[in-house]
């Protein structure tokens, strides 16, 4: 402590555990590489896709002498239109705007259509001569295709990609198709643009993203759970009350009305982004860390899931959302859902797991909140008081942190709550946290799935929401209305309590600042 009586943290250095980063290195390979972002005039390439190629440019993993970039959309721009469209969301680093002018020349652009056998030759053509450029030996190029695009093109966006673009041979180097997210509508749809792009590509090839496995935090899960004491003789139904996966937003749907509206808040963040963070906390564990174990322990939750039923979901719509002239008057899409899962399995019978997501509302923030059971013969009479929680905050002030009860410091003998806290600004500074979509890039570059979604799995996440998705789209669920800027409807509030979740009334968690 220092004079003033302030704490003052050290910078600390961080032993790593070497053996484990050997693990999952793979061969680097050499020769050329072309990334290519199919959809490039989006708004998913300019705000997320090229700022972490930069990011990966910037820190040494994408070379200059072997990397080129490609962008592919209709839209008839030059490469110097596309590179000013990208210039104003590259970060700036210290090293002034040099990197970023030299990140932009490795960018080129070719037009045209998502159907067009030209288009995609003449990229192929520009691919290649860049290829020779560098005198890469026959067929040792790695080509990376990022559908950065509606869904809806996927089909014969891969369609023209293997027959006129990708990489000729399979001896050496590869050609990988990086696909976002909603991959389909739901289970039937879903199952049919796997087994169309399944036809053209093996599974080896096809990397579904879901930016929420490429959290830190959500990547520390299993870390946490299966290489700590701690937590492994508590994680399970004896123990833990209900848990919580939680998504929120303080803005709305902002010019993606179109869009939304045909999708709403299930198929955009909780069929994918909370379930993959469900299966996270809920897997048993893999029988190693190679990517075909993980995601098996994930399928396994996910066929673990007993159907939803209709009182354990909470619907809501923010008011003015249908002020957005893409939206139609009448649309009953969820902007806000509140959903209990169930898994019938021997860890987790009866804890309610409440996956909960929603637009427009108080705050920004994701987190996973684990609730333990009472305290058995509680003499100190703060049952009241609150529970033991383990939570785990995704975004923003990235943290773990247990709440619990303590001695409330001073002569008398009473208890209060407090935490354990480990707040990542906090203990690793100086320590950048990296951008989900930087590491998954970085991840399909080395060849590494175990942050993707397998086929299996994305068939067992639709099987779980397809049921209550037909009967919102049939009008059989309703939205609440609620106000922006609220928690969402307050029926939500009443189903959590009737889940089993107590607040902690008088507790705030605040994440530390530093002096
Ligand atoms: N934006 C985001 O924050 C996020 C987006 N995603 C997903 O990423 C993908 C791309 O998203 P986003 O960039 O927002 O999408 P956009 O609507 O911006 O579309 C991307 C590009 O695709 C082309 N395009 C748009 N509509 C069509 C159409 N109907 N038929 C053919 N081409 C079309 C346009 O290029 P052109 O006309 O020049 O060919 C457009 O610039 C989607 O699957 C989305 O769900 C996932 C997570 C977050
Ligand atoms: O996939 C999506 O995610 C974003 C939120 O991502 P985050 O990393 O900022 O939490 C969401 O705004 C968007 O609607 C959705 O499509």
């Amino acid at each position: 402590m220092s004079e003033l009586g302030e704490w003052h943290c050290e910078k600390r250095p961080f032993p790593k555990n070497e053996s484990f980063t050997k693990v999952h290195e793979t061969v680097s390979e050499t020769g050329s590489l072309s990334i290519i972002v199919l959809g490039a005039s989006g708004d998913l390439a300019k705000k997320k896709t090229f700022p972490a190629l930069f990011n990966l440019y910037r820190q040494g993993f994408l070379p200059s002498n072997e990397v080129h970039i490609f962008g592919y959309a209709r839209t008839k721009i030059s490469d110097e239109e596309l590179r000013d469209r990208i210039r104003g969301y590259l970060p700036k680093g210290k090293e002034g705007t040099q990197d970023v002018s030299n990140f932009l020349h490795l960018i080129k652009y070719v037009s045209g259509a998502y159907d067009a056998p030209e288009g995609f030759q003449a990229l192929d053509k520009a691919i290649s001569e860049y290829e020779i450029s560098i005198n890469s030996a026959e067929g040792s190029s790695r080509r990376l295709f990022y559908l950065a695009l509606p869904p809806s093109v996927y089909p014969q966006v891969c369609k023209m990609i293997k027959n006129y673009s990708m990489n000729r041979s399979d001896l050496v180097g590869w050609t990988r198709v990086v696909v976002e997210k909603p991959f389909g509508k739901d289970l039937a749809s879903a199952e049919e643009l796997s087994s169309q792009i399944g036809e053209l590509f093996e599974e080896p090839q096809i990397y579904r993203i879901d930016h929420y496995l490429g959290k830190e935090l959500v990547q520390n899960l299993l870390v946490l759970r299966f290489a700590n004491r701690f937590f492994l003789p508590l994680w399970n139904r004896d123990n833990v009350d209900n848990v919580q996966i939680v998504f929120r937003e303080d803005f709305g749907t902002e010019g993606r009305g179109g869009y939304f509206d045909q999708y709403g808040i299930i198929r955009d963040i909780i069929q994918n982004h909370l379930l993959q963070v469900l299966c996270l906390v809920a897997m048993e564990k893999p029988v190693s860390l190679t990517p075909e174990h993980i995601r098996d322990e994930k399928v396994k939750v996910l066929q673990s899931v007993v159907p939803i039923k209709d009182e354990e979901v909470v619907l809501g719509q923010y008011e003015g959302y249908k002020d957005d002239p893409t939206v139609p008057d009448n649309s009953n899409t969820p902007t806000f859902a509140s959903v209990i899962l169930h898994i019938h399995n021997e860890r987790w019978e009866g804890v309610p797991f409440i996956l909960k997501a929603g637009k427009a509302l108080g705050s920004r923030k994701a987190d996973i909140r684990v609730q333990l059971k009472n305290v058995p013969g509680d003499i100190f009479k703060c049952q009241n008081q609150g529970r033991n929680e383990i939570v785990i905050r995704l975004q923003p002030s990235e943290a773990i942190y247990m709440k619990l009860t303590v001695k409330q410091p001073g002569l008398e003998m009473s208890t209060a709550q407090s935490e354990l806290d480990l707040s990542y600004r906090q203990r690793y500074q100086g320590v950048v946290i990296p951008e989900a979509y930087e590491r998954l890039i970085l991840d399909t570059i080395k060849g590494d799935q175990q942050h993707f979604v397998r086929r299996d799995e994305l068939k067992a996440a639709w099987e779980i929401f397809t049921p209550l998705l037909h009967r919102i789209d049939n009008g059989e669920v309703k939205s609440l209305p609620y106000k922006p800027g609220s928690r969402g409807p307050a029926e939500a509030d009443e189903l959590l309590e009737k889940a089993g979740y107590v607040q902690t009334h008088g507790y705030l968690w605040i994440p530390p600042t530093l002096a």
